[in-house]
């Protein structure tokens, strides 16, 4: 589903992403842990398309969304097809591709940003209309099974969102970004400011939506809890680079993991 191949992001002239490579299969729930400021929202917002790569490419439900302008036309992605075919479809070229978050929204992505960014004097209701992505004629089938997954976004409907809990907002967020029916969800830091009995029901809300939507979910985040409960395979990040990768076994030891947060 999603595949980033040495992918390189700076800010003006700073690099801050080096070198990230990243694989995520069809349905898997994936982790992305690391301290503060070692590049996870980069990360994340590049995947997203809110921030372009200047190295390497991204390649998501096997097409070209990413890539930079000296990207090795002869690699291959991860459906075997070089990108310079790629290009030929509507993927990389010579002078660099970047699809727009708004296309990667269309083509599947739903984006929950660190701090929510839910619009606080709107209602509920009309903070879930806005995560409709443009002209994709979202049902009020979706609606409904957004209430459906979040009964208390039901009950508060007409509440203005600024007046709810960190965790109610977290809700919520995840909520606007279920309405585009994505195929992947990208979540950056979801317990943070939320209180941790909350934690744990969100925790238990992604795995339902990854286990019935059969959606694919990344997260990056440095709460501990959610490394180990949400999910089996997590990658660590450092100083702007994947340094590690932690299968279900590692993941079960507190100390391993601790080692890439700040607990
Ligand atoms: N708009 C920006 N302009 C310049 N540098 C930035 C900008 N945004 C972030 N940075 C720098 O990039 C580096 C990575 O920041 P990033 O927000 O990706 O880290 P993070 O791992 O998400 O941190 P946190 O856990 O604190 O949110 C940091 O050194 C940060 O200061």
């Amino acid at each position: 589903m999603l595949s980033i191949d040495s992918l390189g992001v700076s800010y003006g002239k700073t690099p801050i992403l080096r070198d990230v490579d990243i694989d995520v299969a069809n349905g898997e729930i994936v982790g992305i842990m690391g301290k503060n400021g070692v590049g996870k929202t980069t990360l994340v917002k590049a995947i997203m398309g809110l921030l372009e790569a200047d190295e390497g490419r991204i390649v998501f439900d096997g097409e070209v969304v990413s890539a930079a302008p000296d990207a090795d036309p002869s690699s291959t992605d991860s459906t075997g097809l070089p990108a310079r075919f790629a290009a030929a479809i509507g993927g990389g070229s010579k002078d660099g591709t970047h699809v727009s978050a708004d296309e990667r929204a269309r083509r599947g992505m739903g984006y929950i940003p660190q701090g929510r960014d839910v619009f606080p004097e709107l209602t509920v209701e009309e903070n879930l209309r806005m995560g409709e992505p443009i002209n994709s004629g979202t049902s009020e089938f979706q609606y409904e099974l957004v209430y459906d997954y979040f009964p208390i976004l039901d009950e508060r409907r007409d509440q203005e969102a600024g007046t709810m809990s960190g965790g109610q907002q977290q809700m919520l967020a995840i909520g606007r970004a279920l309405v585009g029916n994505p195929d992947l969800l990208l979540l950056d830091e979801p317990s943070e400011g939320v209180q941790p009995s909350i934690v744990q029901n969100i925790t238990r809300d992604l795995e339902r939506v990854n286990d019935e939507l059969d959606t694919t979910i990344l997260f990056v985040e440095q709460n501990l809890h959610v490394v180990q409960n949400l999910t089996e395979r997590c990658y660590a990040i450092d100083k702007g680079t994947i340094v590690d990768e932690l299968g279900p076994d590692r993941l079960e030891s507190r100390d391993a993991v601790a080692e890439y947060l700040a607990v």
